[in-house]
């Protein structure tokens, strides 16, 4: 299987501010690529070089096997990009901002409707409203179809999911699993950790390096230690308690419990336990649990920060 896109050595500042650093991937076609990462991170800089708009300081890329500077024409032709803000036209309808993206890239709606159709069947309701209009996840669904229109190779996606509800937010990511069995390479940024597990694979960045490069479950087997959900009636005091015991890796806020990991090779559910009752604890749980893949970049992001077990 061909490269849809491969990185070498990538560097980007703006002034004293590293936003990437030394960044080496590839994507395969037909992949469903995740990047992961808080805000900061550098998601924006990259899928920007990745879509010709901004040129790297330093070292190797090539997407759709072409070059980002020298070739950016080409490239620009077969990818669809979807930006982190709303971009299309907010004073033209669902219907013109379609038209006109489809005349842009010199092709037609109905050219490449089957494409699109199970999105924009969605939006038929309302393709005389004005784009401006429409309800946030709408404006996601809209945006896709432009991106869309022209039948891209390659779709750069800028966190879509970023301040959508959270029903919009999952039916746009069954959106880009069909969307995928098309052949067309995906790659997505997002800040949701939860989002990683529905891509082939994914990429976590942190203050601009890589981190980690895996499918998910690759990402989730990089977790090796003891983890134990821990519930007591003070959650606040539990996480205190938790992060001073003398054999804590880790202890973080996980939902309605808090995820604690132990820096030993085996610990005991019983243990743990014991030792929260005896400084004072009431109605605690202890259970060990499966490692999933936030608590991996959680404890990534804590190796990355320098504050990993020493
Ligand atoms: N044009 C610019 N001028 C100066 N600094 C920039 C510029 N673009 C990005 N940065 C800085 O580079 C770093 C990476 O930013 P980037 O937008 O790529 O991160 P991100 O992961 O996309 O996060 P966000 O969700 O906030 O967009 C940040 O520290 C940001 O402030």
């Amino acid at each position: 299987m061909g490269k849809a896109i491969s990185l070498e050595g990538v560097e980007k500042s703006f002034g004293a501010v590293s936003a990437l650093r030394n960044i080496a991937l590839g994507v395969d076609e037909g992949e469903l690529f995740g990047l992961i990462g808080a805000d900061g991170a550098g998601k924006t800089t990259l899928i920007r070089i990745l879509c010709t708009l901004l040129v790297a300081d330093h070292g190797k890329a090539e997407v759709l096997g072409l070059d980002p500077v020298k070739e950016y024409r080409s490239i620009r032709s077969r990818i669809g990009y979807m930006p982190g803000t709303f971009s299309l036209y907010e004073d033209l309808s669902v219907e013109e901002n379609l038209r006109f993206f489809a005349t842009v890239f010199n092709t037609t709606v109905e050219e490449n409707y089957e494409l699109i159709r199970d999105i924009y069947s969605q939006l038929e309701p309302f393709r005389t409203r004005r784009a401006g209009k429409l309800s946030g996840g709408m404006k996601q669904k809209l945006a896709l179809c432009c991106a869309l229109v022209h039948r891209p190779d390659l779709l750069l996606l800028d966190e879509p999911t970023t301040g959508v509800d959270a029903v919009s937010r999952r039916e746009f990511w069954e959106m880009l699993q069909r969307l995928r069995t098309q052949g067309i390479t995906i790659v997505v940024s997002t800040p949701y950790m939860d989002e990683a597990s529905l891509c082939d694979r994914v990429a976590f960045l942190q203050e601009g390096s890589l981190l980690a490069i895996d499918t998910p479950e690759g990402v989730t087997a990089l977790f090796t230690a003891p983890l134990f959900a821990v519930r007591a009636r003070e959650k606040h005091r539990l996480l205190r308690e938790l992060r001073g015991f003398e054999h804590a890796l880790s202890a973080y806020a996980f939902g309605s419990s808090v995820h604690y990991a132990d820096r030993r090779a085996i610990a005991s559910a019983g243990e743990i336990k014991a030792h929260l009752q005896s400084r004072g604890l009431q109605d605690v749980m202890v259970e060990p649990v499966r490692p999933g893949i936030e608590d991996t970049f959680m404890a990534l992001m804590k190796q990355g920060r320098g504050e990993g077990d020493d």
